[in-house]
């Protein structure tokens, strides 16, 4: 385990170095391989981030092979307001990359879970960058404190890649279900990448990073695993 933590003025500075680090790591990945796979969180935090990178891709011609899977997903309609792809799909629009869906385009709960499993099979390699926020209860991807389904999502020998999570109680700014990925599927990636705000946040973080139970904390389960590497960027 260890941290790389990277403090920022304010979210302008923080999306452009995250962006900068997403772009290094999708070039490098396509010069060795032709083909790049990032992991993104949904929630407010990193969409200043992702809005730059778009801004880059659309700049540059031809950076094509890229596929963008969110980290976790509301099971809600595509065209919800709440939706994580609908929002990716509109920053992304116009860049060539791909972006898989963890949900059904209705968002029902059950057969989302079986077609995130499905879409996963077929991307079975390593991230090469993943992006996770945090909620104020240490929430990361949907992998909730409390949740029913969390001892399963956060089992380091799980041959999942991904499950539904009932949050309880639901979070009263999007009382969904979620398809989340599990933290073993979020850990195989090439580079990982935590942004967040804010004092309150910078406690919840200090908090996990001082205690390892990810039952407690379950960002703890990333900022404790064993080979991981956590760049922590925070702004005010
Ligand atoms: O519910 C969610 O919240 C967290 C944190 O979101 P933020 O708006 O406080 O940045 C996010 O990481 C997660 O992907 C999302 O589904």
């Amino acid at each position: 385990m260890a941290w790389v933590e990277h403090a920022y003025p304010d979210g302008d500075a923080l999306a452009a170095a995250l962006a900068r680090e997403l772009d290094a790591a999708v070039q490098a990945a396509l010069a060795t391989r032709g083909r790049a796979l990032l992991a993104l969180a949904g929630g407010r935090t990193p969409l200043p981030a992702y809005r730059a990178l778009a801004r880059r891709w659309r700049d540059t011609p031809g950076p094509a092979h890229i596929v963008l899977i969110p980290t976790d997903e509301r099971c809600v309609p595509h065209d919800h307001p709440s939706s994580n792809v609908r929002e990716l799909r509109e920053i992304f629009g116009g860049t060539a990359v791909r972006i898989e869906a963890l949900t059904t385009h209705d968002g029902d709960p059950a057969r989302s879970e079986r077609y995130a499993a499905a879409m996963l099979a077929g991307h079975k390699e390593p991230f090469d960058a993943v992006v996770l926020g945090m909620g104020g209860d240490a929430h990361t991807a949907s992998l909730f404190p409390n949740a029913g389904q969390l001892a399963a999502g956060l089992d380091p020998s799980t041959t999942l890649d991904a499950l539904r999570i009932d949050p309880d109680p639901l979070p009263v700014e999007a009382p969904f279900a979620r398809i989340s990925l599990t933290a073993a599927r979020l850990l195989r990636t090439r580079a990982l990448h935590l942004a967040l705000a804010g004092d309150a946040k910078r406690d919840v973080l200090a908090a996990a990073m001082a205690d390892p139970d990810a039952f407690e904390r379950p960002v703890a389960a990333v900022l404790h695993a064993p080979e991981a590497t956590v760049h922590i960027h925070w702004s005010p």
